[in-house]
């Protein structure tokens, strides 16, 4: 069994107990109209948004809609060498799409795009948002920005410049060759919610002043050029905010809870909670999040749109998920020796 498929074991057995707990929690024949018994929330996703905001209303400029159909589009994906990047990457090139990744490597890997290097409809530039590019596409993915919390706090005015500057500079290409543009946002635009579910109509509550404004307001700003180009210069904007994500090439460092847990696990430490263990997150597989990527891209639908898992864990939930994965995969590999099931709360 070779090193990596050995690494992304971890994820699958993973990603397949969060989705039974999910299914158990969330039976699919539980009656929809009948409110569910929720946990206490920070960040909950609510599936069906009122905030459908179709392009009704046309901009001043008439434009051609990105993405022509019938011939391969040219699209651009800053980031392109990231997590969620590299898989998104990977679907346009499946799909006959000719794809341009921009990527300054901070948080990027060349191995994760790897395989595509020799294909003719791929293309990698090592380039920092932060200073402008000219190129012609039909479609920009912007997807660029250090996007763990250790990682945005390490250089927390790069993290703003790239969310400002790096945005500015991807609006002004899109306005300037007239292509559709996806904003990829966060959940943590919402702060530290007051309201549960959130859903985009929601403002939501953050410090402007905190260890992680450099993401969240950051991303606030980087959504309000996305519109105000939208409205002022009839640019197809769309936005999409990200809740929790996981799955392959992440890195085993990233820092997130996942990563950290199975990392943990890995080296046979204990799995650290951060404070009671009672926060709570959704967590979704990066492939469904692509899909709702490339929907988003190719729908109509202006302004932000949540994208992640209705079902909500606490991270003690998630740790004993990991400690019923460890158990079962102790079982079935006799190689792997004694895997980590201790909990320690930090
Ligand atoms: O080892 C760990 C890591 C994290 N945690 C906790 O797990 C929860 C989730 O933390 P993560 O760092 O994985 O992710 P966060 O929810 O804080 O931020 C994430 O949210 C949505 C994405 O868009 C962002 O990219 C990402 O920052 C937090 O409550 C954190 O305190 C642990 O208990 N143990």
């Amino acid at each position: 069994m070779s090193r990596a498929f050995r690494n992304r074991i971890p994820f699958l057995l993973v990603g397949i107990a969060i989705s039974a707990l999910f299914f158990h929690t969330f039976p699919i024949v539980a009656d929809s109209s009948e409110p569910s018994a929720t946990l206490p929330t920070r960040r909950v996703l609510l599936e069906d948004s009122s905030y459908a905001t179709k392009a009704t209303s046309k901009p001043d400029v008439v434009r051609v809609p990105g993405g022509v159909k019938g011939r391969r589009k040219r699209i651009v994906v800053t980031g392109g060498a990231g997590f969620v990047g590299s898989h998104l990457v990977d679907r346009l090139i499946e799909r006959g799409d000719s794809v341009i990744v921009i990527d300054n490597m901070f948080t990027g890997r060349k191995e994760n795009v790897l395989h595509h290097l020799r294909n003719p409809n791929f293309e990698l530039i090592r380039h920092d948002v932060v200073e402008p590019i000219l190129l012609e596409v039909d479609q920009i993915y912007h997807l660029a920005c250090p996007a763990s919390p250790v990682h945005y706090k390490y250089n927390p005015v790069k993290t703003i410049k790239t969310n400002v500057m790096g945005t500015l500079n991807m609006l002004g290409l899109a306005k300037r060759i007239n292509a559709r543009f996806l904003l990829t946002s966060t959940s943590e635009v919402y702060g530290d919610p007051l309201q549960h579910p959130q859903v985009e109509t929601y403002w939501g509550n953050v410090n402007p002043i905190g260890v992680r404004s450099c993401y969240d307001e950051g991303k606030r700003v980087a959504e309000t050029l996305s519109m105000d180009y939208h409205r002022g210069a009839g640019i197809e904007v769309r936005i999409a905010r990200i809740f929790n994500t996981y799955g392959p090439r992440m890195s085993i460092d990233d820092g997130r809870v996942v990563s950290n847990f199975v990392a943990q696990a890995l080296r046979k430490e204990p799995m650290t909670v951060y404070g009671d263990g009672k926060q709570t997150r959704s967590f979704q597989f990066v492939s469904d999040l692509v899909e709702g990527l490339m929907r988003l891209m190719e729908g109509d639908h202006v302004g932000p749109f949540n994208l992640g898992n209705p079902g909500e864990f606490t991270m003690l939930e998630l740790a004993q998920v990991y400690v019923y994965t460890n158990l079962n995969y102790l079982a079935s590999s006799s190689s792997y020796g004694e895997v980590s099931c201790v909990v320690v709360f930090i």
